[in-house]
């Protein structure tokens, strides 16, 4: 399944708005044909908190529909597909509590985010189960990959993730499926 951002509808009235954030019968029709099996919830007290370059190997790949339902992140999907035309290259977005988008994350791409403001908080569905043994993960400043991270000085990391290896060290476990990397909007 390729990439994709979501711009969920609202429905806003005098009590303020509703959205459908996942509809089973509507979202394979978007491209998102997953089979969501587990909800993660994470919040971030600092502004650049950066939290990735992640992925679960193969048979615990994870697609992921990912928003930010409070304060604003902005998110990135890193191709990590052994033989993909399109190796090392991503698709990232500014989701936000206030715009409501979602970006989907195929498994065979790496996922990450950094927070724009204190306290905020990222929900995202995930089409495999948390498995510790699988994970994998590619360092956030990879210089190959030169993501252009939003921040104004050193990102707060996590232990895993300052010493996680270069795009030219990772033994990626994923092949390339022959779905392009596009940042298609659905
Ligand atoms: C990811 C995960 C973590 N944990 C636990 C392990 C650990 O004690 C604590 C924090 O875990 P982490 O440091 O891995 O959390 P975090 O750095 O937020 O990891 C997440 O980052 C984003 C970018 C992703 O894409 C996710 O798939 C996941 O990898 O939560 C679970 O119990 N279940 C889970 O599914």
């Amino acid at each position: 399944m390729p990439v994709k951002l979501i711009k969920p509808k609202r429905f806003g009235d005098e009590r303020g708005w509703f959205v459908e954030t996942y509809n089973a019968d509507r979202y394979p029709g978007l491209g998102i044909g997953a089979t969501f099996v587990q909800d993660n919830h994470s919040m971030s007290a600092e502004v650049g908190t950066l939290r990735g370059l992640h992925f679960q190997a193969p048979s615990y790949g994870q697609d992921k529909l990912v928003r930010c339902v409070r304060g604003r992140i902005w998110d990135v999907a890193v191709d990590v597909r052994k033989g993909s035309p399109t190796w090392g290259q991503w698709v990232g977005a500014e989701l936000s509590a206030e715009n409501g988008w979602q970006l989907f994350v195929p498994i065979g791409f790496a996922h990450g985010f950094v927070t724009l403001e204190p306290n905020t908080e990222v929900e995202y569905k995930c089409s495999g189960l948390y498995a510790p043994g699988a994970e994998g993960a590619l360092i956030w400043n990879d210089p190959t990959v030169a993501l252009p991270w939003p921040l104004s000085g050193e990102p707060v990391l996590s232990a895993k993730d300052k010493i996680a290896p270069t795009l030219a060290e990772l033994d990626s476990p994923f092949d390339y499926d022959g779905i392009p990397l596009e940042p298609i909007d659905a």
